[in-house]
C-alpha cells in the first residue's frame, strides 16, 4: 500500500481528486473522513492542509503528495519533485497599491513587504539587490496594504481579481507554479513500482487530455495536404469512402493547435469535420 497526501480542501483540492480517478482509481470519499482507501489500487489516499504535505513526504509519513511548486519551494524541499502536473497554475507576484508610483524593484528597497512566502520572496528581492522588511502572514495578504501593514504584498495571483478588489497593482513576477506530484525519496522498492504506476497513468491522463481525436472526410487530391497538417501519432489512418475520390483521414491533434489546424483542414478541402475527446492516450 503507497500513501499519497493531497489537499483536504482548497484550490488544488478538486484537481487532484479528479485525476486520481482519471486513472481509473476508485475510493469513497466523504467531508469528514481524513483517510480513505482506494478500492481498485493499492492506495491510501490522506487529506492534509497543504502546507503540511512537503514535510509529511519528506520524513516519510506519506509517501507521495500532490502540492503546489510554491509551497513545495518555499518548505526547501524542491528534491521531492516527481513531475509537474499541469493544473493549479499560478504565479507569485509583488503587487503594490493602485495609485502609487513603480518604475522599478528598486523601488521596493527599505519598504515592508507582507508576504506568505518569506524564503521564495527573500531569495528573489537579495537576487535583485533590494533589501526590504517582509512581514509573514499566514492568509489574507492583499489587505495589508489598506490597513497600513505593508507597503507591498508577494503573494499568489490567478485571474487578478484578487488584486483588483483590494486595489493593488501586479508590479513583479517572483515565481510561477503549479500543481506537482513529490514522493519521499526513500521509498522501498515495492513503493516505487506502485508510483510508476501511478505515474504512467497519471502520463496517460494528460496526454489525453491535451490532445483530440479528429476524424474528417476529404478528396483524394487534398490528401497529401491533410497528411502534412494531421501528421498524428505515428501517421494519420486513411480509408477510402464508398463516394469515389473520397478518403476518410482519422488523426489526433494537439488542443493548442486545434482551431488553427482546423482553418487550414477547411482551406484545403476537408468537410464534414468531427472532433472527440480521448479518455487514455498511452504512446
Ligand atoms: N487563485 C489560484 N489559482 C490557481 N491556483 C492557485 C490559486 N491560489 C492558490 N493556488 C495554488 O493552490 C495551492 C493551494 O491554494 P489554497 O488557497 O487552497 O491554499 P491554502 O489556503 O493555503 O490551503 P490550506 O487550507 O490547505 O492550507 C497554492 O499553494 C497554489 O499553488
Ligand atoms: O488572482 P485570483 O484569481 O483572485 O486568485 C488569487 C487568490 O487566490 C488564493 O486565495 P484563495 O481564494 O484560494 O483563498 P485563501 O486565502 O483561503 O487561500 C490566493 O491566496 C489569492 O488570494
Ligand atoms: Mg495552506
Amino acid at each position: 500500500m503507497i500513501r499519497l497526501a493531497i489537499q483536504k480542501s482548497g484550490r488544488l483540492s478538486e484537481d487532484s481528486l479528479s485525476l486520481i480517478r482519471e486513472c481509473g482509481i476508485g475510493f469513497l470519499s466523504s467531508t469528514f473522513k481524513l483517510k480513505t482507501e482506494a478500492t481498485n489500487f493499492p492506495l491510501e489516499i490522506l487529506f492534509l492542509r497543504d502546507d503540511d504535505i512537503p514535510g509529511y513526504v519528506q520524513d516519510g509519513v506519506a509517501d507521495l503528495g500532490i502540492v503546489g511548486q510554491n509551497v513545495l519551494v518555499e518548505a526547501g524541499l524542491t528534491s521531492l519533485q516527481v513531475e509537474a502536473l499541469g493544473f493549479s497554475k499560478c504565479r507569485l507576484s509583488l503587487a503594490v497599491p493602485r495609485g502609487e508610483a513603480y518604475n522599478s524593484v528598486a523601488d521596493l528597497q527599505g519598504k515592508n513587504i507582507a508576504t506568505s512566502y518569506p524564503q521564495l520572496l527573500g531569495s528573489y528581492l537579495a537576487g535583485q539587490g533590494v533589501q526590504a522588511q517582509l512581514h509573514t502572514i499566514s492568509g489574507s495578504v492583499e489587505i495589508a496594504p489598506s490597513i497600513g501593514l505593508a507597503d507591498a504584498i508577494c503573494d499568489i495571483v490567478s485571474s487578478g481579481s484578487t488584486l483588483l478588489g483590494n486595489g493593488l497593482r501586479e508590479v513583479e513576477t517572483v515565481f510561477r507554479s503549479e500543481a506537482v506530484l513529490i514522493a519521499n525519496q526513500q521509498l522501498a522498492p515495492e513503493k516505487r513500482e506502485l508510483l510508476e504506476q501511478l505515474q504512467f497513468r497519471m502520463q496517460a491522463v494528460r496526454r489525453a487530455r491535451r490532445n483530440k481525436y479528429i476524424l474528417l472526410n476529404a478528396p483524394v487530391s487534398a490528401l497529401d495536404a491533410v497528411k502534412a497538417l494531421l501528421p498524428g501519432i505515428k501517421s494519420p489512418t486513411v480509408t477510402p469512402l464508398a463516394e469515389a475520390g473520397w478518403v476518410s483521414v482519422q488523426s489526433v491533434v494537439n488542443e493548442d493547435d486545434f482551431w488553427h489546424i482546423t482553418d487550414r483542414l477547411k482551406a484545403v478541402g476537408a468537410e464534414g469535420i468531427l472532433v472527440l475527446p480521448i479518455e487514455k492516450m498511452i504512446s
